[in-house]
């Protein structure tokens, strides 16, 4: 993209400190923040502005492997048309969110904090990289709690056995290991979740191979190092927002009881194994546990172990970290409940203080728009089908659950489907989450209605090239009719995406074109590192009001000073400037 051949450095923000931020902070009450926003001077209040997040919507050449351009999308279009007034590209990748490279491609995660927070945080791919060549993560309070295991219990690793940087790293697994090596463990089991969705499919076998290195040389070391079990990530343990609890529990059964349909020696037999049954990909490979000559499996959980959830994203962790935390628990029969020490990568959600103990700590993402809007009287409704939900609810709100005011907010999960592959019905739920985000602009209740349409990134994710296309156009349908209700009640609307996905199926070299092996394309699963479009519009707009030709590298988290002008008022100092410019007609 020539528009951001030159990105401006992002600073990482750490802790809020220019001088306006201190003068307000000396004017304020016992939270020590001043939530009062201050009046825009030229825009008005009182519009309902619509603000659409298309998950998985990069923007990219048309071709044969960008769905978006494939599928019809008349509304997206006419948006296009608007440029560069009243559209324009946004980056929704690397620094740009916070993740530690230009090579990081964006994610939910990274992408709705942003929208929602106004600022740039190190994210936690970042942090755990920084407490990892420091040192400083083997010297904290979880890591201090599990390491009293070390001596007569076995540390188990559970986590995504990945590159792709959007829920952990295999790299810092590799240190991770390396450092309990260092510190004293006897015994590790690290349990397997394989990607093929964030990074290629079929890359599983290389990655396990790498690992399985990895713990010969601490066997070499004379500690007691194996692979215990595994798994797809989509069938196994890393369901989200409670959409189908069964997933967690086929986890617990391999990791914690040992007990799984397929059980195999050795781990890289068992992903090449399962790999090749029909339809087999690493996403959804059945659960398996490595058994000993004498077929008991060679690491269940057990009383007196600990047990580290290596991620460090949030979202796919909280319901094992429920499972393995909670006294009281009744989503699944858990059979046997070990008493182990349990810290997490990071802390993964920080309203419900979950997990307790942590290995390093989380982005602070304070003080979100969201958080500001409440507090300066905006009713908000919010919407996504569960897949989602959490994306412009958690996420947006900077990992936190709940409301900040329940009298004047509203959240809507619309079920998901469960048990399927998105492929399958690539509509979705789009369609159901329009018509409730269209009825609560219809109903003059809501200053904010904010939806997450996720059809580009599911469906993108299954790789199925056809699909998306349906799925981009559900999308687009849904668009359309969130904006003929905004049009009905003289409104404002914002529409963006999160990160690419759907605009661009093909694995390619570095000169773009796709990358043959055998003979054959690749398809890409994972996000992109594409920019992403943002189009504001609709009657309740001010005259003159025109994306600024000054912030030509601005990024998602320029987007919620933005939607704070939008909504009336001026952002907080410390935001990412805004987008937009009022110029005189
Ligand atoms: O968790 C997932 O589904 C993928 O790893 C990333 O997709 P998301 O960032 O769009 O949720
Ligand atoms: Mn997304
Ligand atoms: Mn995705």
């Amino acid at each position: 993209m020539t528009l951001f051949t030159n990105p401006r450095q992002h600073k990482l923000r750490l802790t809020p400190r220019n001088k306006q931020e201190k003068r307000e902070k000396a004017q304020m009450g016992s939270s020590g923040v001043s939530w009062k926003l201050a009046d825009h001077p030229k825009l008005p209040k009182g519009k309902t502005v619509a603000v659409v997040v298309l998950d998985g919507w990069g923007e990219a050449k048309p071709n044969e492997y960008n769905c978006i351009a494939t599928a019809e999308t008349p509304c997206m279009d006419s948006l296009k048309k608007g440029a560069p007034e009243r559209w324009r590209l946004v980056r929704a990748h690397g620094t740009a969110v916070g993740l530690p490279t230009e090579d990081d491609m964006g994610n939910s995660e990274v992408g709705h904090n942003a929208l929602g927070a106004g600022r740039i945080f190190a994210q936690g791919a970042k942090l755990v990289d920084i407490a990892l060549a420091s040192g400083k993560i083997f010297e904290g309070e979880g890591f201090n709690y599990i390491k009293e295991s070390f001596a007569n219990g076995t540390l188990h690793l559970i986590g995504l056995l990945s590159d792709g940087g959007v829920h952990s790293r295999l790299d810092q697994l590799q240190l991770l290991l390396k450092g309990v090596g260092e510190r004293g463990v006897k015994r590790v089991r690290v349990h397997i979740l394989t990607d093929g969705r964030d990074v290629l499919d079929g890359s599983s076998v290389g990655f396990v191979e790498t690992l399985e290195n990895d713990l010969a040389k601490l066997r070499e070391k004379g500690i007691d190092a194996k692979i215990a079990s595994g798994g797809g990530r989509m069938n196994v343990t890393m369901d989200r927002y409670e959409n189908d609890w069964n997933v967690v529990k086929r986890g617990w059964d391999a990791q914690v009881l040992g007990e799984a349909p397929y059980k195999f020696t050795n781990a890289l037999e068992a992903v090449k194994k399962l790999r090749a049954e029909p339809k087999a990909n690493d996403q959804y490979l059945p659960p398996f546990v490595i058994v000993d000559e004498s077929g008991k499996p060679v690491g269940p959980i057990v009383d007196g172990d600990a047990v580290v959830t290596f991620n460090f994203r949030a979202d796919r962790m909280v319901m094992i970290a429920k499972s393995l935390e909670y006294e009281n628990f009744d989503k699944f029969d858990r059979v046997r409940v070990p008493k182990i020490r349990y810290a997490g990568m990071l802390e993964y959600d920080g309203e419900l203080k979950l997990p307790s103990h942590y290995l390093v700590s989380p982005p602070e993402i304070d003080r979100t728009s969201g958080e500001y809007l409440v507090k300066n009287g905006i009713r908000t409704f919010a919407c996504s089908e569960t897949v989602k939900f959490g994306h412009v609810t958690f996420f947006w709100n900077g990992n936190r659950s709940g409301y900040f005011n329940a009298e004047l907010e509203k959240y809507v999960e619309i079920p998901s489907d469960s048990g399927i592959t998105f492929n399958e019905k690539p509509n979705m739920k789009a369609l159901q989450i329009a018509e409730k985000a269209r009825d609560a602009i219809l109903s003059r209740n809501f200053d904010q209605v904010r939806v997450n349409l996720p059809n580009g990134d599911m469906v993108g994710h299954t790789g199925d090239i056809e699909a998306t296309v349906v799925a981009c156009k559900a999308a687009d349908e849904a668009v359309k009719m969130i904006l003929d209700a905004i049009e009905q009640v003289g409104g404002i609307y914002v529409v963006t995406a999160d990160h690419g996905n759907a605009e661009d199926m093909v694995k390619r070299d570095k000169s773009g074109n796709p990358l043959l092996k055998d003979g054959k394309v690749q398809i890409l699963t994972s996000h992109t590192l594409e920019p992403v479009p943002i189009a504001i519009g609709g009657p309740g707009l001010s005259p003159g009001v025109r994306f600024r030709n000054d912030v030509p590298s601005g990024g998602l988290a320029n987007v919620a000073a933005t939607v704070i002008n939008l909504h009336g008022f001026e952002a907080p100092s410390d935001y990412e400037q805004t987008l937009i410019e009022v110029a005189d007609k």
